[in-house]
């Protein structure tokens, strides 16, 4: 009796270690599935943390440093004042949400931002996730480091799928990946231009960085078809890299990225097909701008020669607004996904997404515009430091 009083109820209620189970199990990432009532996105943080390992929570919502950056791509997003139309007709019904990127229609202007690691959250990992997105009918765009395998997360999801590159040292092995994704039916390719490796917020560095000890690189574990080492990345990558990836593959490439116009010119005479403004939510390198703040300079630049994307700090349907005015053709979201995926699984991804495009298809009805393609920047009045950056 006196030992129960001291344990705390988790180490009362811990399962006997089965040596026949699954190391997976071990870990205790959420095994929900669950459909969500979602009040909001930033809502869902705080069930995120009741809901994953200490280790996946703090992965996730980290930054790298002192988290200015992702501080700085909510801030900013209040630079961006939207200016509603009134008395423009626009009903419910006629209101059109859906895009086309790249050859590639989807029914709502956001999707699932690469992400790596989900099984840090949730033990189905990615597949759980993509067939969330699927289930929504958003594009899934699976990470270079996702746990499960390229191959059994494109099975997963219904919806369309772009695969985002890790290049690798080994020319062989981004080959490899490269024909693997071709193969499984993804219809682009995501390179990412701004990461070293896995974000290493300060919290999971001082906590000894734990991932989980049974993680894998899915797509490079050689039981499942994968080759080399997922931590060889290429990290000298110039334009010519991106020939590479479309002689490959025949697949449009998208650049992810980019915060600064002067890199436009150089990656489109590459052959990028797209460019994605990002800061990678703040986790490679602190006290860059808000993803939003340069989004009209790289908009500028690019002169509507190839579609540009934003994500890094979207939460609410007035953030897609503010991104689509300033020009961006859609957007992308990344950790609200994965509280969806640590609180209720594919369901709960599948919750999250319609929650973001509900609120989007009311705001929309306010803002005053019938159709994505109606928003300009003359729905948007630009203030404080965003307002300082279009001046340079
Ligand atoms: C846990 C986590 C893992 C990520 N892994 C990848 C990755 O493997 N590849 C990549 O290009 N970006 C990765 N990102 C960055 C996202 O694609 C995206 O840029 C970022 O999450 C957007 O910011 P947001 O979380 O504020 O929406 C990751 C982000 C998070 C939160
Ligand atoms: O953490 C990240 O931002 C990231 O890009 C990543 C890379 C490898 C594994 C997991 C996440």
């Amino acid at each position: 009796a006196l030992a129960q009083t001291s344990a705390s109820t988790e180490e009362i209620a811990a399962p006997v270690p089965d040596a026949a189970a699954p190391v997976t199990s071990s870990y205790g990432a959420s095994t929900a599935n669950t459909e969500l009532n979602v009040i909001s996105l930033p809502a869902l943080k705080e069930p995120f943390k009741e809901a994953v390992p200490e280790a996946g929570y703090v992965f996730v919502t980290g930054a790298k440093g002192d988290e200015w950056t992702l501080r700085e791509n909510r801030r900013a997003m209040e630079d961006f004042r939207i200016v509603t139309h009134r008395l423009t007709g626009v009903s419910a019904d006629q209101l059109d949400l859906s895009v086309e990127i790249l050859g590639q229609r989807m029914p709502f202007p956001f999707f699932v931002a690469p992400m790596g690691a989900h099984q840090m959250t949730h033990e189905e990992g990615e597949v759980a996730t993509a067939r969330g997105a699927g289930m929504a009918g958003a594009l899934y765009c699976s990470s270079g480091a996702s746990n499960r395998t390229l191959e059994e997360i494109a099975q997963a999801t219904t919806g369309p799928k772009w695969f985002q590159l890790y290049f690798n040292q080994d020319e062989a092995v981004t080959k490899s990946l490269l024909r693997r994704a071709k193969d499984a039916g993804y219809s682009a390719i995501v390179l990412t231009a701004d990461a070293l490796g896995p974000g290493t917020p300060d919290r999971f560095r001082a906590m000894g960085m734990p991932f989980r000890s049974d993680m894998s690189f899915g797509n490079h574990d050689p039981a499942k078809g994968g080759s080399g080492d997922f931590f060889a990345q290429k990290v000298d990558l110039t334009p010519d890299d991106i020939r590479m990836i479309k002689d490959e593959t025949g697949l449009p490439v998208i650049v992810k990225g980019i915060l600064r116009a002067e890199d436009v010119d150089p990656i489109i005479s590459g052959g990028a097909d797209a460019i994605q403004v990002s800061n990678h939510g703040g986790r490679q390198i602190d006290g860059v701008p808000g993803a939003i703040s340069v989004l009209p300079l790289v908009v500028r630049a690019v002169d509507g020669r190839v579609p540009v994307i934003m994500d890094s700090g979207i939460r609410r349907g007035i953030d897609v607004i503010r991104a689509l005015a300033m020009g961006a053709d859609c957007v992308a979201v990344g950790r609200p996904v994965m509280y969806g995926l640590g609180v209720g699984g594919a369901p709960g991804v599948k919750s999250v997404l319609e929650a973001l495009a509900a609120e989007l298809r009311s705001d929309m009805l306010l803002t005053g515009a019938r159709s994505v393609a109606e928003l300009d920047p003359s729905y948007i009045s630009v203030t404080g430091p965003s307002a300082e950056m279009q001046e340079g």
